[in-house]
């Protein structure tokens, strides 16, 4: 039997890391705000719009507090933003719709993600993707990590020092590896099915620059922030 033992150090990483997480949450109210009375497609667009700007302010925070990524080149720090937003958004969401919320508030919120204007045919991964997270139940000790380990993913475009990276990344999955060990010791294959989320997430790139390109509203508006981060308008 293996004998997994976390060390001071990365016990002190795993509580900044977590902490940073915690500290940089999308404001409660807004969700809440998807909770309220019945909105049209185009104001659960709009409501959607305002979260994910929402979200890559929390992102770029949380990133910040990831130790070692301010040492890393400047230039690789954005690559590193803008290459893992999109996938730290959805991984965002489907933490999101994992929490423990008042019963009926997951349908509800649900139920307005797929009333904003978007094709059918993203639903389906989308919302698989959200149910294949659920069933992890992850702490949120995993869900803080695997959001760092989304990040620092070294093979983005335009990242220039991808050793740098890759060194920040193994640190991540080092001790995200014995977390899953200790908190799953009745499940192996924990730590391989979580890895195998962010190969599903990878999937979701891709629609999302279709999602954004087939938006069924010809009118909509992104904030001038999510433009910048996805290269649209
Ligand atoms: C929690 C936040 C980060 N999630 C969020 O904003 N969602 C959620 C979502 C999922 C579960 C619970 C609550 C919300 C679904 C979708 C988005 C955003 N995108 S988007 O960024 O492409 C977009 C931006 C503007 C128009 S479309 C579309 C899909």
């Amino acid at each position: 039997k293996e004998k997994v033992e976390i060390t001071k150090e990365q016990q002190a990483l795993v509580k900044s890391i977590v902490d940073a997480y915690n500290r940089h949450q999308i404001p409660q109210d807004m969700t809440k705000k998807l909770l309220q009375e019945q909105y049209s497609a185009e104001e659960n667009f709009l409501l959607l719009t305002e979260m994910a700007t929402s979200q890559v302010q929390v992102l770029v925070e949380f990133t910040k507090n990831i130790p070692g990524f301010l040492s890393l080149d400047c230039e690789d720090q954005i690559a590193l933003l803008k290459g893992s937003a999109v996938e730290a958004m959805f991984l965002r969401s489907a933490q999101v719709l994992s929490k423990r919320m008042p019963n009926g508030y997951t349908e509800v919120l649900k139920e307005r993600v797929r009333n904003s204007g978007m094709s059918e045919e993203f639903m389906t991964p989308m919302f698989n993707f959200y149910k294949s997270i659920d069933e992890l139940q992850m702490v949120q000790e995993e869900q803080a990590l695997l959001t760092a380990v989304t990040i620092l993913t070294p093979d983005r475009p335009y990242v220039k020092d991808y050793q740098a990276v890759e060194r920040l990344q193994e640190t991540m999955l080092v001790v995200l590896r014995k977390l899953c060990v200790l908190q799953h010791p009745q499940d192996p294959q924990y730590f391989a099915r979580l890895l195998g989320r962010l190969t599903e997430l990878r999937t979701l790139n891709h629609y999302h620059a279709e999602m954004l390109t087939s938006w069924r509203m010809n009118d909509q508006k992104f904030t001038p922030l999510l433009c910048e981060l996805w290269d649209v308008q």
